[in-house]
């Protein structure tokens, strides 16, 4: 299955003749011509190289669950059968569908082949070139890079697991067949049926075909070991065990095979965890084993009539982070509209894969109608709701799992509260942050957070930083340790904008540590000390680092450490700024607020010196190392010889006057 709209007119994609890659066009015979390219007029081309990778490992792999080819092939049918009825609603002078669609099954022991054939979209010439000579799933791909993969770290049987996890489509048929014939003949108008011939040895060939309705027969030559493949019980147990669910007949020599219900139209309690994890390998292209995270299955009346079926996956789809991902597959009516359907589900859940089907749209609905289509919006609105439903019940019921869920997709969520702001609340119940008073790597909720302030603790406390080791020993976190509050850690870049779109949660302010003044009340122990005026310091610091700061304060936040800078409220502040440089959007740097800490000797003394020599170059050097240090523990020093400079000249005074008393 492939990403393009069933709608040939409306998906904006026209198969192209030439097989991408290494491939020459596909009027460039291959050198030499081999026994397959005896068909009357048939043209012999190569594979595309990766395709001849993926051909060589399937072939010669033993393949430990050899089974799967047939699913496979059936998915295919099963999507041809979806892309013709759609067709056939929409455009006018296709070839008419002959009979019921459905997908058959034809077992023959004597001459050892399985036959599977549909009266689905079939293909043109140019089609069956591109679809079946170059590789059209990422899954094969995948599958190639792994096998390099665990080739480079020489993994036992790395080959036969891998094979295991990646499905590779249409090639699975060499996994058990020394020959294929396909035999099709596209829907579309004028088109002429096709031959199409291979024994995955390098090459194919296409030649005139002779079918005469449209649909596609694939004729699987059986090697000698898969025999079994030609016995009609054994077939049946695997379309049982794969393909129970898909939703048209699977015949086998005449015989209705499966279920053949829309899985998503059935009663929740009738489906299996079985059939689920198989829907869900049917529309994700996911790997052997591979099961959902979560499913969520609706069934809804009002105000727009819908089914959805749609799954977490428990790992992110490769393409979560391309413009141009797979989205949720569209059908209306049981006929399939579109296969990525992206106006389903906002950005924030892209990671859904499934389907949802509706009785309230309309068959001749085109791509861009979908865009601004309002059942759709209704739709996507309620899939929104429950999804952040589900998630929040899994939360509650599963932890772990949940916690598994967060790590992977947690920082996608997080958009949500940016960008949604309708569900903003309830988004920002599911996010989970590191803090202060977690183990590193332990999370908890915003919930979890306010539930354990202490009553004196009036906002939600945060500081954000590139990591948790770059804000576990910030400054900053001085006072909140003092007096138990804990300080969420927002150590991705998407928390910046996190914050700055969710301003309170439980009616409780979202406070940076790093901006803006804090009044945390005197320390529980030190109610009644008043503390000493610090001012000539401040006066004498401001009048040495002059423009370089923009304002030097006394500091409320500090307890151990002499100074801190702090970003004015309102100011973008530094971990802001440092994101912004990094994606190349540089917007300056704000000047900040260096804070001092009145009740630290070097202050202190500071004040003392300030009012006995004010202006003098030692307390200018002071004033100096004052601001440095508090550049330091942010682990940005523009100049750090002059910093070293500096520290040796006090040494050095120190370490005089220590020698002068001893
Ligand atoms: N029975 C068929 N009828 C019409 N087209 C087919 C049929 N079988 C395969 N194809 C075409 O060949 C393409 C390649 O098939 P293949 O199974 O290798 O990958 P895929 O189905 O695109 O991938 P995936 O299984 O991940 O969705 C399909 O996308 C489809 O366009």
């Amino acid at each position: 299955m492939n990403t393009e709209s069933p709608n040939p007119e409306t998906s904006g994609s026209t198969p192209s003749a030439e097989p991408s890659g290494a491939a020459p066009g596909p009027e460039t015979p291959a050198s030499t011509p081999s026994e397959e390219a005896k068909a009357a007029g048939a043209v012999e081309l190569p594979f595309q190289a990766e395709v001849q990778q993926v051909l060589a490992l399937v072939i010669n792999s033993l393949y430990a669950n050899q089974e799967v080819f047939l699913r496979e092939l059936i998915s295919n049918a099963s999507d041809a059968l979806d892309k013709a009825r759609f067709l056939a609603l929409t455009r006018e002078g296709v070839a008419e569908q002959a009979g019921e669609p459905a997908i058959l099954i034809t077992l023959d022991d004597a001459a050892r082949t399985l036959t599977i054939e549909d009266n689905g979209i079939g293909m043109t010439r140019d089609e069956v070139v591109q679809n079946l000579g170059t590789i059209a799933r990422s899954g094969s791909l995948e599958f190639l890079k792994a096998n390099a993969e665990a080739a480079k770290q020489k993994k036992d049987g790395g080959k036969l697991q891998l094979i295991g996890q990646f499905g590779v489509g249409f090639y699975a048929a060499f996994m058990v067949a020394s020959r294929v014939d396909v035999q099709t003949r596209s829907m579309l108008p004028g088109a002429e049926p096709v031959l199409w011939r291979s024994s995955g040895a390098g090459s194919f060939t296409v030649a005139p075909g002779d079918r005469e309705h449209p649909g596609t027969k694939i004729v699987l030559h059986l090697k000698d070991d898969a025999r079994e493949y030609t016995k009609v019980w054994r077939i049946k147990e695997i379309i049982r065990k794969y393909s129970d669910f898909v939703h048209f007949p699977i015949k086998v020599n005449d015989e209705v095979a499966n279920r053949s219900a829309a899985l998503w139209t059935l009663p929740k309690s009738q489906i299996t965890e079985e059939q689920h994890a198989e829907f869900f390998r049917h529309v994700t292209g996911g790997y052997e084993g591979e099961k959902p995270l979560l499913t969520v299955h609706l069934s809804i009346d009002a105000p727009v009539q819908f089914h959805a079926l749609l799954y977490v996956p428990e790992k992110a789809p490769a393409d979560m982070f391309h413009k141009d991902r797979r989205g949720v597959r569209l059908y209306a009516k049981r006929v399939l509209i579109v296969e990525d359907c992206d106006k389903l589900t906002p950005m924030y859940l892209r990671f859904l894969r499934g389907v949802v089907d509706s009785e309230d749209l309309s068959l001749n609905v085109s791509r861009e109608m979908l865009q601004e289509n309002r059942t759709l919006s209704q739709i996507e609105q309620q899939i929104v709701k429950q999804v952040l439903k589900s998630l929040k019940d899994l939360s509650e019921s599963e932890p772990e799992r949940y916690a598994a869920f967060w790590k992977e997709f947690g920082r996608v969520i997080k958009e949500g509260v940016t960008n949604d702001w309708k569900n903003k609340d309830a988004i920002a119940e599911l996010c989970r942050f590191e803090s202060m008073n977690t183990e590193a790597g332990k999370v908890i909720s915003l919930r979890d957070y306010v539930a354990k302030m202490p009553e004196a603790q009036k906002e939600i406390y945060y500081v954000t930083g590139l990591g948790r080791h770059a804000v576990e020993q910030s400054p900053h976190l001085e006072a909140f340790r003092k007096r138990g509050y804990d300080v969420l850690f927002l150590v991705d870049p998407v928390d910046e904008w996190f914050v700055q779109s969710l301003n309170e949660f439980d009616k409780r302010r979202l406070k940076s540590v790093m901006h803006g003044d804090v009044d945390l009340g005197a320390e529980p122990e030190k109610k009644d000390e008043p503390e000493a005026s610090v001012d000539a310091a401040v006066a004498a610091v401001k009048a040495a680092l002059g423009e370089r700061v923009k304002d030097v304060r006394v500091s409320r936040r500090l307890t151990d450490s002499a100074s801190c800078l702090v970003a004015a409220e309102g100011d973008p502040g530094a971990n802001f700024e440092r994101i912004m440089k990094l994606i190349d959007q540089n917007t300056g740097e704000s000047k900040r607020i260096l804070e001092l800490n009145p009740g630290h000797p070097v202050v202190k003394n500071l004040n003392i010196l300030a009012g006995r020599e004010p202006g003098s170059e030692r307390v200018k050097q002071w004033s100096e190392l004052l601001l440095d240090q508090a550049l330091l523990v942010e682990g940005v020093v523009q100049e750090p010889a002059k910093l070293v400079r500096r520290i040796q000249d006090l040494l050095a005074q120190v370490s005089s006057a220590a020698v002068s008393q001893s």
